[in-house]
């Protein structure tokens, strides 16, 4: 009933101790605390909080618009709802090195497992999409080492990803992330990458857990869970993936209704009253009000 029982600090150390386990963990984004619950429900190793969607939930493009209090407020949302690790996107880390400190703080607060701040400029761009920059190895370096030195939980994981190879290729995307390993990141998400190939490289170059982003419609193949095993990717997430497929479904059903005048032909489609009352645990909370109506002194 109501959120986890399993604290920040106890998700963040099991999160550690997966990652040390060499076992891919699979992260698909969680578009609202409920999808959260489906997420852990269905068996999955955690739960990943993207920019995108954050910034799409609110009728906006992902270009830096949203800001640390709503990112912020969002992952508390989303990550209380579930026991799983939750992987927070913190773009840029809004600002400066100062302002990257007070961002992970606030998203420590937030209760998320980890979080990964880019090397993009500002105002930041989709990392799949063209004409975006990055920022050079100093400032890089920078906005991790303040990152690094500002949690208080050691167990929260910073992750560094690195934009650059879509700009200067993969050999500036090696260097790049083994400066921010130096700097003091715990993991690595090298972003845009073209084939199997580069995961494989940026895999061998750093001694950390590498993430990979299956985003659809970006620049990387969709690549099955064991070919990422395979070359020992140590996280996937889906980004986008369910808000995708629900807005997909969403549309469907708004045109089967224009077109039909209702919704009867889409009811088969739906999740039903009684599979989102489960989801819910909706019976929980008629025994908590049973047994505090019938107690008795
Ligand atoms: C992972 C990402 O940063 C996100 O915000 O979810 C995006 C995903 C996307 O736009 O497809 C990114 O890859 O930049
Ligand atoms: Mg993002």
């Amino acid at each position: 009933m109501l959120y986890s029982n399993v604290s920040a600090a106890d998700k963040r150390a099991a999160f550690r101790a997966e990652l040390a386990s060499g076992r891919l963990l699979r992260f698909p984004g969680a578009f609202n605390p409920l999808s959260a619950k489906l997420i852990e429900e269905k068996g999955f190793e955690g739960v990943y909080i993207s920019g995108a969607v954050l910034s799409a939930e609110l009728g906006l493009p992902d270009i830096g618009l949203t800001t640390l209090t709503e990112v912020a407020a969002r992952s508390q949302q989303i990550a209380r709802m579930t026991s799983l690790p939750a992987l927070v996107d913190a773009d840029t880390g809004f600002g400066e090195p100062m302002n990257v400190a007070r961002t992970v703080q606030t998203l420590e607060d937030a209760g998320v497992a980890g979080l990964h701040i880019e090397d993009q400029v500002n105002p930041k761009r989709c990392g799949h999409l063209d004409g975006k920059s990055v920022v050079d190895a100093d400032t890089a370096v920078k906005r991790i080492r303040a990152a690094a030195d500002a949690r208080r939980d050691p167990n929260l994981l910073i992750m560094a990803r690195t934009d650059i190879r879509a700009i200067d290729g993969l050999a500036a995307a090696i260097d790049r992330a083994k400066r921010l390993v130096d700097a003091g990141a715990d993991a690595i998400f090298p972003e845009a990458m073209r084939d199997l190939a580069e995961f494989e490289a940026v895999r061998a170059a750093v001694d950390v857990p590498v993430l990979a982003n299956m985003t659809e419609f970006g620049k990387s193949e969709l690549f099955s869970t064991s070919q990422l095993a395979d070359v020992g990717i140590n996280i996937v997430i889906y980004p986008v993936s369910l808000l995708r497929l629900a807005m997909g479904a969403a549309e469907r059903g708004l045109d089967a209704l224009v077109a039909e005048g209702s919704l009867n032909s889409q009811v088969p489609a739906m999740q039903t009253r009684a599979r989102l009352y489960e989801l819910l645990d909706y019976e929980a909370y008629n025994a908590f009000d049973t047994s505090v109506y019938t107690f008795t002194l």
